[in-house]
């Protein structure tokens, strides 16, 4: 195949091509967010039947004073009895529920109680993990009890102790809560994450003691150490591929999941204090703390130097009702809130002074906000015209700055006012994808635009693309898979006119249990692992370029198997060519470049196994990028290897 280049860029390629969306999905509570101890109550859900209320570190949204309630807490000492209850006085009525422990007269020892963290906790030495909770006495000690001793330990399966901090029960705190917070810094690494987080007292009197627990919080360390932050190890495998955009909340998580507007994602739920954050029951079969909310996820796109894709909740439940005309009028004052949380002036609105009172005066950068998700016609009653109509007429006389986003077929409804963009979601074969890289070029350019905002491979079945392994469904991204997405995605470079930003689906998911298959990058509670479509991401989005140029077309019938993009750096003329192979079979190749003088050595950065391989737990690195020195120059060949994904980089003057 001979590939002649043209020397004009016919588009530019834009700043947010590549980005990350993001909802929770076993990804935020268990994962990003570096909570710890959620992750146990989440492995208890995962775990159990579904028909639990996940647990969490504050017993969020569970029934008081059943099994279930505790269902990731462990009692320590046989003589320690713990039970969720709806405390009398609550440490807030966004908290209304709390962990008795209960110890018996003449009982002697260390009782407590502990959490074994989600699949574990990855404990390190020299590592400073902050401990907290909230404690109270029903009742005052008799005189002279003395006062017991309350210890918040990591401990290692073996039954050591970690590290410790111990402090003595404030015999008198029969009304308040006390907060107490403690760093527990462990000088040894243990051999497993089996360990756990415990809390226990001892020293108390003859009497026997009772002690009401809440908000029990164990944060590791958190990336660019931000408090209430996200996991370092997952936050920095994905600032790897530099993501140019964070589309959050959702996604379905977005989504109310029940008949009433109560179960939608809430906005204010998610700010403040997470002493009056009540979590939600998520619509991914778990209660989500919450604990990750707007702020963090604004304070984490500027971490990461990401533009935030917001989405606002547009009056659709996933069981397909919806609500239009006067009732969703409140919704949309809520989304103006949310917007101004984001971007309004303190001094003029509410929402913005919420924010500056939580230490944040200045707006954040925010050019899109999403209407819903997937509220395409075959998902929602047909509604979705009206609504889009309602809110966007809304919006834009509120913020004409901002751009919004459609998530309805971009075919059908007839959406007023138009949108300027469109979400479209994409779940197909590695086959399709490697066949269908010339999915936008038919697009008609209107001045319409077009955000992929999720996409994968999910099966290898095209009947069936969402079903159990058997029937073909992806477990992993596998070389098949990203070969096929990388085709595709020469495709959104050479139609980057009109598609401005894209992003593989889902992106994060817990390797010991999740409710999507494939993830783009998996964890547990030690490791992170990097996918081969990862790889493939990262490369695309380290290895953009800023302007395209056209090029000889690839074959575009359903027998293509080889598809390349060209684009340039324009400030240094250094080229760019990405080539996705998924023939079973090397591609010769021949590039005919119009410029003078080109480099004699390029690098070809690759990655190529067979198409069933997959990066898993068993074997992470089974297939990584490689990098080699290729012969180049005004013409050259090269052989892209069999099932293969190249991004070839060389300097022309
Ligand atoms: N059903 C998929 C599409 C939806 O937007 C996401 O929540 C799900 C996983 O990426």
């Amino acid at each position: 195949t001979t590939v002649s280049v043209s020397a004009s860029a016919s588009h530019a390629i834009p700043t947010t091509l590549y980005g990350q969306m993001f909802e929770d999905i076993s990804s935020g509570d268990g994962g990003l967010y570096a909570e710890c101890n959620n992750f146990l109550f989440f492995s208890a859900l995962l775990f159990t039947v579904r028909k639990l209320v996940l647990q969490n570190r504050a017993f969020q949204q569970v029934t008081p004073n059943t099994a279930d309630a505790l269902n990731a807490w462990t009692s320590i000492g046989s003589s320690a009895s713990i039970t969720v209850i709806a405390d009398p006085s609550p440490l807030s009525s966004a908290l209304p529920n709390s962990l008795l422990l209960s110890i018996p007269p003449d009982a002697s020892g260390e009782l407590g109680f502990a959490n074994g963290g989600y699949w574990g906790i990855k404990v390190a030495a020299n590592t400073d993990y902050t401990a907290s909770l909230y404690y109270r006495l029903p009742s005052a000690l008799p005189n002279g009890a003395g006062s017991p001793i309350l210890t918040l330990a990591l401990q290692a399966e073996d039954g050591t102790r970690l590290a410790a901090h111990s402090t003595p029960l404030l015999v008198n705190a029969t009304e308040g809560w006390t907060h107490i917070s403690a760093v527990l810094t462990p000088i040894e690494t243990p051999p497993s994450t089996a360990n756990s987080f415990t809390v226990t007292v001892a020293g108390f009197a003859p009497a026997g003691l009772e002690v009401h627990f809440a908000l029990l919080s164990l944060f590791p360390p958190t990336f660019k150490g931000r408090v209430n932050g996200m996991r370092a190890d997952i936050a920095e495998t994905l600032a790897e591929m530099r993501p140019a955009f964070w589309r959050f909340p959702g996604g379905n998580n977005l989504e109310a999941s029940g008949q009433t507007t109560a179960t939608r994602w809430q906005w204010r739920n998610t700010v403040g204090p997470l002493t009056e954050r009540p979590g939600r029951v998520g619509d991914w079969t778990y209660v989500n703390t919450d604990g990750l909310g707007l702020l963090e996820y604004l304070l984490w796109c500027e971490d990461m130097e990401m533009e935030p894709f917001m989405a606002v909740w547009d009056g659709y439940s996933l069981d397909g009702t919806s609500i239009t005309g006067a009732a969703l009028e409140p919704l949309i004052a809520e989304a103006i809130d949310q917007i101004n949380f984001v971007i309004g002036d303190p001094a003029t609105s509410e929402a913005a002074a919420l924010r500056a009172s939580l230490g944040r005066s200045e707006p954040f950068a925010l050019t899109y906000v999403e209407i819903g998700n997937e509220d395409n016609v075959g998902r929602a009653p047909g509604t979705y015209a009206s609504r889009w109509n309602s809110i966007v007429t809304n919006l834009t006389a509120t913020f004409p700055q901002l751009h919004f986003m459609a998530t309805s077929l971009t075919t059908t409804p007839v959406l007023t006012p138009t949108p300027q963009i469109y979400d479209i979601h994409l779940y197909q074969t590695p086959k399709f994808f490697s066949t269908d890289s010339f999915f936008y070029d038919s697009f008609v350019r209107n001045g319409m635009t077009f955000f992929e905002g999720e996409y994968a491979a999910t099966s290898t079945n095209n009947s069936n693309l969402f079903g159990t392994p058997d029937q073909g469904r992806l477990l992993w991204p596998t070389v098949a898979g990203s070969v096929g997405e990388a085709a595709f995605m020469t495709g959104l470079e050479r139609n980057a006119d009109i598609v401005f930003a894209a992003s593989y689906a889902p992106l994060l998911g817990h390797v010991n249990g999740s409710q999507w298959t494939p993830n783009l990058v998996g964890f547990d509670a030690g490791n992170v692992y990097k996918s081969t479509s990862f790889y493939v991401q990262k490369l695309f989005s380290l290895n953009k370029g800023d302007e395209y140029l056209p090029s000889t077309l690839p074959n575009s019938s359903t027998s293509g198997t080889l598809f390349w993009s060209v684009t340039r750096w324009n400030s240094t003329g250094e080229l760019i060519i990405k080539i996705s192979n998924s023939a079973a079979s090397p591609a010769e190749m021949t590039f005919v470049l119009p410029f003078e003088t080109v480099t004699t050595m390029g690098t070809a950065q690759v990655i190529t196994g067979a198409g069933t391989a997959s990066n898993t737990p068993e074997e992470p690195n089974l297939v990584t990028p490689t990098t080699a020195q290729i012969p180049t120059g005004a013409t050259f060949n090269y052989t892209a290897p069999a099932i293969s994904v190249t991004v070839i980089t060389l300097s022309v003057q």
